[in-house]
Formats: C-alpha cells, sequence, structure tokens
C-alpha cells in the first residue's frame, strides 16, 4: 500500500467573526497570530510559518486542508496515482506556492467535496522562533498539528478514498450512540504515530467539520486552557474527559464558528509493528459529558 501522506500539517478555516477567533486563537488557545494583508489571520503553534489560517467568509467550516508528503517524487506519485483514478488533480500554481509557503503542491476533493492539499517543503520560520501568549507547547512535529474530525453522508466511500486511495492506515472504531437508540459507527485512521489524524463521523450535520484537536506538551497546559474557558465564559460542548481509544485527555470548547476544538495532551503513539484493529463500544473511560449550548450567547443575551 502506497501512503505518500506523512501528517496533517495545516488547515484553513473559514471564519464569520475574525476578531471574535483571534481572542478565542490566542488568548484562550494560546496560539500566536499574525496579521494577513487579505485580513486573514495566520496561526503558529511551533516553527512552521503557520499551521491555522483563518480566511474571512461566511461558511464557518473548514476551507481546506493540507497534508504534507516528503518530497517532490511523493508528491509527483500522488498526483499520477489520483489522476489514473480519474480522480481530478489540479497543479498549485506559483500564487498558490507562495500564498501556502510551501516548495510545491496539488488540490483536489474527496468524495463528498471537501478541499484537500497535498504539498512538501514547508517554510520553517527558525528565526523567528514560536512564541505562545500562554505559555503553552503542542505537540507536532512528525504527528503533525494534530487530528480533524470530519462529517460525512456516505461513509463507505469517503473510507474507501482515504485508506485505499490516500493510503491513511485504519486505527480503530467506535461504536457510540449521541441519540439514544441511533448507533453511531466513528472510525479513526493515521498517517504517522498519532492515533488518528482524520475520523469520520457520519452525522448529518451542516458543516463539514466536526473539530479540530491540538495536543500540548504537559497536562498543566489542559488545565489551565480548561480554566481560561471558564473565566471567560466559553462554551464547552464536552466537558473534561479520557478517551476509550487513543488515551487523550481533553476537552471541547466550541469555536466561534460553532463547530467544536479538542485540546488535549497524552494521546498514545501507534507502534506500527502491534497494532490490532478494534472496535471500542464507549468514547471515553469518564468524562466528556456533552453540554447543551446555550440558546443565546453572552453578548445577545445582555443586549
Ligand atoms: C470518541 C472520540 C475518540 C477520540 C477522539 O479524538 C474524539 O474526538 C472522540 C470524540 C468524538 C465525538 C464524540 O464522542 C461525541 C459525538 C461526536 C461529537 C460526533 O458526532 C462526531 C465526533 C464525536
Ligand atoms: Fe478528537
Amino acid at each position: 500500500m502506497r501512503s505518500e501522506i506523512e501528517a496533517l500539517s495545516y488547515i484553513i478555516l473559514e471564519v464569520s467573526d475574525i476578531a471574535l477567533w483571534r481572542v478565542f486563537a490566542t488568548d484562550i488557545l494560546g496560539l500566536q497570530a499574525t496579521a494577513r494583508d487579505d485580513g486573514g489571520i495566520d496561526l503558529r503553534m511551533d516553527q512552521y510559518a503557520w499551521r491555522i489560517r483563518l480566511i474571512e467568509g461566511p461558511r464557518d467550516d473548514m476551507a481546506s486542508v493540507g497534508w504534507e508528503v516528503r518530497d517532490a517524487a511523493a508528491l509527483a506519485a500522488l498526483s499520477a496515482r489520483l489522476d489514473a483514478l480519474g480522480i481530478a488533480v489540479a497543479a498549485g500554481t506559483a500564487d498558490d506556492r507562495a500564498d501556502r509557503c510551501v516548495a510545491d503542491l496539488i488540490h483536489f476533493a474527496d468524495p463528498e467535496g471537501n478541499r484537500h492539499e497535498a504539498f512538501y517543503g514547508p517554510l520553517q520560520r527558525t528565526e523567528r522562533p514560536f512564541i505562545s501568549p500562554t505559555g503553552a507547547a503542542f505537540k507536532t512535529g512528525r504527528q503533525g498539528l494534530g487530528h480533524i474530525v470530519l462529517s460525512c453522508r456516505d461513509k463507505a466511500s469517503m473510507m474507501a478514498f482515504f485508506l485505499d486511495i490516500l493510503g491513511f492506515r485504519l486505527t480503530d472504531h467506535i461504536h457510540t450512540e449521541i441519540v439514544p437508540g441511533r448507533p453511531l459507527e466513528l472510525s479513526f485512521m493515521r498517517c504517522n504515530g498519532r492515533h488518528h489524524s482524520l475520523a469520520l463521523a457520519p452525522v448529518p450535520i451542516p458543516k463539514k467539520i466536526v473539530h479540530l484537536m491540538v495536543e500540548v506538551t504537559s497536562i498543566d497546559e489542559v488545565g489551565r486552557a480548561l480554566h481560561r474557558c471558564l473565566d471567560a465564559d466559553v462554551h464547552l460542548s464536552f466537558t473534561l474527559g479520557r478517551h476509550s481509544n487513543d488515551d487523550m485527555l481533553s476537552f471541547y470548547p466550541r469555536t466561534p464558528s460553532g463547530f467544536d476544538l479538542e485540546y488535549g495532551w497524552g494521546g498514545l503513539e501507534v507502534d506500527e509493528e502491534s497494532w490490532h484493529v478494534v472496535t471500542h463500544a464507549t468514547n471515553s473511560a469518564w468524562g466528556h459529558i456533552f453540554q447543551r449550548p446555550p440558546r443565546r450567547s453572552l453578548p445577545e443575551a445582555a443586549a
């Protein structure tokens, strides 16, 4: 099985409230913001020039996701394979390369129309160190920026695309029941040692992205971020808990775009030699209790 993709390395989010997002990303999450000429914001988590880009727009959803490959040969191989399978692939232009700060990129869509980019040669800004406004350090490196969970309509065709065509490895499944009486199977896939860089959830929500996970390197950073959320009245979609499959200790603040962010620590690293695909019957060893969203945001309620 060929698998050129080695990491989830960037994500572009289209957000309607840039000003609120800036505060959420910096003061709550501890990401480092740089304003862009187009009104957007680049967020750093490490030595990469950017990891999360916010562009202004009405959708409040994921706009594109960037998968990193090793080199030009890997990018060419991936491009050729997609092309041979009849999947439309476009080469990035010089403008695209400059805009993304990469050596080269291609882009294509998955079966449900989500935009994906594959690239090599990210610009590493070693001359300007990452400085977190909250003192947080993020676990990235070979494991990429974290993970995303995408909603899907036809899970089988999405699974086939990521596993059989892009070469992700299946890590495990969880049989869960969010709505009582409506069983749901979540599936988790990896492209490096991180337990999952991508999970698929067959949930009929209007947004493509269910959540984006970032991982910090100390448990205290999770606790401190949780208390910044409590202090600022940021809604928590799920309380602090520990997942059954990847052991991640995390909580889920709701982003200003309405989808969630998972802020975690302690995710397990898969050992390729000994891993077995399993199906778990619970989401969490403890915690992760769903919190009904407030009817109104605080500013509206105050008005
Ligand atoms: C269960 C689980 C394991 C590992 C993770 O990184 C992770 O985010 C989750 C949670 C997934 C999450 C959930 O448990 C409640 C129902 C959710 C919100 C969905 O509808 C899709 C993702 C689901
Ligand atoms: Fe998650």
